[in-house]
């Protein structure tokens, strides 16, 4: 059974004065499996924001199911509601911390909300700190931390209830990038020590990459693409996933830099595409020599997602014409070559 599932949810937010209603959310359906965490991308608009306060119950769907772990939360009463949003945790761009409370205080508060006894509660609070790594700055006050500190706290205070899923909107997008990886390894933490599931809105793809299993993507209320992080990046299908994954991925020279290149190199351009570690890059080179054909590397470039290699890589051969023929034959049979022939 998912923890999160959307049966064709749709919000539609009544017209402003003088304005016309927006459809936010548009037949949207989407499971989430325990254990999962799962990236929401899409630009401003979109509606993942939207789809986020669905899932916690701050906003009423306007029609369709929302089930939580299995219980159909449309049509709760608030007192029931407080209780699905209990299990569930979240975390913002702007921290929304209390600035006239403490570190211990901004995690304390959930706690006392939840009426946990004070032992209990003080017991709580010490480990959260821990495992964020803010053990020495209990007694700070927010004003005195650092932006990553700050998203922290956030993390310890979402955590505080032990929910089972996490809701992340935007949550790194006003840290620098070195903070972002300090608290996107948290939230890897979070995932794998404590079992939790994350759901996490972003219109960074970086953050997909370096973070999520799978990756939905949304344009204009609906989910117009979804898929394990590596298959999509590979292979996206729909335009507005190509200019997302276009921010991460060197595909192919585009026109203009394609001619640049062809005047600085001679010969065939090949796009090859490297996809997980089954061929050794050095293979591919190897069958290039083997034929007799020199290479230059002239575009894109190798990384690394989620343990994989991955990347495209765009080469210059230079050979008789026959040779070429044949060592792009040798390398199509290794891994996914195209010749660029613009
Ligand atoms: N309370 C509201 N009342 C009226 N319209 C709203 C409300 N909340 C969101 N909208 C509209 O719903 C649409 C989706 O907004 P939403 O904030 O969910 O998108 P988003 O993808 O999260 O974008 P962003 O990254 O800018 O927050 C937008 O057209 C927005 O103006």
């Amino acid at each position: 059974m998912p923890l999160v599932e959307l049966t064709d949810v749709h919000k539609t937010f009544p017209a402003a004065r003088g304005g016309t209603q927006v459809e936010a959310i548009r037949g949207v359906d989407l499971s989430v499996d325990a254990g999962e965490i799962v990236g929401i991308v899409g630009y401003s608009g979109a509606g993942k924001s939207t789809l986020v306060r669905l899932v916690n119950a701050l906003e009423p769907t306007t029609s369709g199911s929302v089930r939580i772990d299995g219980h159909e939360i449309t049509g709760l009463k608030e007192r029931e509601l407080r209780a699905v949003r209990e299990g569930i945790g979240m975390i913002f761009q702007q921290f929304n911390l209390f600035r006239s409370r403490t570190v211990w205080g901004n995690i304390a508060y959930p706690l006392e909300v939840a009426g946990v006894p004070k032992d209990e509660r003080h017991r709580r609070i010490s480990d959260l700190l821990h495992f964020v790594g803010l053990a020495e700055k209990a007694h700070s006050h927010v004003e005195e931390l650092s932006g990553g500190q700050k998203q922290r706290v956030g993390i310890a205070r979402a955590l505080a209830t032990n929910p089972s899923l996490l809701l992340a909107d935007e949550s790194t997008s006003a840290l620098d990038p070195e903070t972002t990886q300090e608290v996107l390894a948290l939230l890897r933490r979070v995932n794998r020590e404590l079992g939790i599931t994350i759901i996490v809105i972003t219109h960074e793809m970086d953050v997909v990459r370096s973070l999520a299993h799978r990756v939905v993507v949304m344009e204009a209320g609906r989910i117009v693409e979804q898929g394990p992080v590596l298959e999509v990046l590979a292979n996206p299908q729909q335009p507005v996933t190509r200019r997302f994954v276009a921010t991460i991925v060197d595909d192919e020279p585009g026109t203009e830099a394609l001619a640049a290149l062809r005047a600085r190199h001679a010969g065939t351009f090949v796009k090859l595409a490297f996809r997980g570690d089954e061929v050794r890059q050095s293979d591919v080179f190897a069958a290039l020599l083997e034929h007799r054909v020199r290479f230059e590397l002239v575009f894109g470039g190798i990384e690394e997602v989620q343990g994989d290699t991955f990347g495209n890589l765009t080469l210059a051969l230079d050979g008789e014409p026959d040779d070429v023929r044949a060592a792009v034959a040798a390398v199509g049979a290794l891994v996914p070559t195209t010749e660029l022939t613009r």
